[in-house]
C-alpha cells in the first residue's frame, strides 16, 4: 500500500514552545503560531520633526522604545517567528483620509495640525513621505511584511487578519506606537476576531499623560490580553532554537 502523505497545517516548529512571564497569568508561545506585530514605528510618531512632535505630543520616550523594538524584533526573527509592519496613513491626495463626512477627518491630529498649519500641507502621513516611512533603525528585514492601514486599528480594511490566518497565527506579541490610539484599538480588534494579544509594555509609548498608558496597560492586562516586557519575551522566546535565514 502506498504511503499517502500527511498534511500537517501546524508547520515546523510547532512543538518548540516556552513560557513567557505576563500580567495576568504567564502564557505559552510557539512561533509556529505567534507573529510580532509593530505597530507604526514610522517617523510621524517616533522622530523629532515627524507629525506627533508637530503636534504637541511628547516623544522623549521613543527613543529608548525604538532601541528595545530592535531586540525583540532580532530575538523574534532568529526564532523564526514572523515580524509584521503596520504603517498608518493614506495617499498622497489624502483620498483614502476621508472628508467632513468622515469622523477621521474631524478627529485626526495629522489632518487637523496641516489644516491649522498650512506650510505642513501634504507632507504628514502621506505615503511617499519622509513622515510615513519606518524610523531608519527598525528598517525592514528580508521575510519581513509591511502593511498599510488607514484608520487607528490595523485589523480594519487591511490584509493582516488574512495575513496572521494564512500562517496559523494565533497569538500577536504587541510592539509599537501609540500604546492607547492604535495599539490598544489593534489589540481590542484582535481580540474580538479571537487572537491572543500580548502587549510588552517597555516596547510600546503613550500619546498623552502618563496616566494613559497606565490606563491601557491596565486594560490590556484586566480585559483583552496579556502585558509583559522586552526583557522577559527576550530571555523566553532566546531560548528557542535558532531558524536559518
Ligand atoms: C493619534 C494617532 C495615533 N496613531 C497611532 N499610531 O497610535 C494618529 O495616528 O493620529
Amino acid at each position: 500500500m502506498n504511503a499517502l502523505p500527511i498534511v500537517d497545517h501546524r508547520g515546523p516548529g510547532t512543538t518548540e514552545t516556552v513560557v513567557l512571564s505576563a500580567r495576568p497569568e504567564a502564557i505559552r508561545l510557539s512561533p509556529a503560531d505567534t507573529a510580532v506585530v509593530v505597530i507604526d514605528m514610522q517617523n510621524a510618531y517616533a522622530s523629532e520633526g515627524g507629525y506627533v512632535d508637530l503636534a504637541g505630543f511628547d516623544i522623549a520616550g521613543a527613543a529608548g522604545v525604538i532601541g528595545r523594538i530592535a531586540q525583540v524584533l532580532q530575538t523574534a526573527r532568529a526564532a523564526g517567528m514572523p515580524v509584521i509592519y503596520l504603517q498608518n496613513g493614506w495617499d498622497a491626495d489624502y483620498i483614502e483620509a476621508g472628508t467632513p463626512a468622515s469622523p477621521n477627518w474631524h478627529k485626526s491630529n495629522a489632518l487637523k495640525t496641516m489644516r491649522a498649519r498650512p506650510e505642513l500641507a501634504g507632507q504628514l502621513l502621506a505615503r511617499g513621505g519622509w513622515d510615513y516611512e519606518l524610523v531608519d533603525a527598525l528598517a525592514p528585514q528580508p521575510g519581513d511584511i509591511r502593511v498599510h492601514k488607514t484608520r487607528y486599528s490595523a485589523f480594519f480594511n487591511t490584509q493582516l487578519d488574512s495575513i496572521l490566518r494564512a500562517r496559523g497565527i494565533k497569538t500577536i506579541v504587541f510592539v509599537g506606537i501609540a500604546s492607547n490610539v492604535c495599539v490598544e484599538s489593534t489589540l481590542r480588534d484582535g481580540f474580538h476576531l479571537e487572537y491572543f494579544g500580548v502587549m510588552l509594555e517597555d516596547a510600546t509609548h503613550h500619546l498623552g499623560p502618563d496616566f494613559i498608558q497606565q490606563a491601557t496597560v491596565y486594560n490590556v492586562e484586566k480585559f483583552f490580553g496579556w502585558v509583559s516586557t522586552c526583557a522577559d519575551f527576550c530571555g523566553a522566546v532566546g531560548q528557542l532554537p535558532t531558524k536559518e535565514a
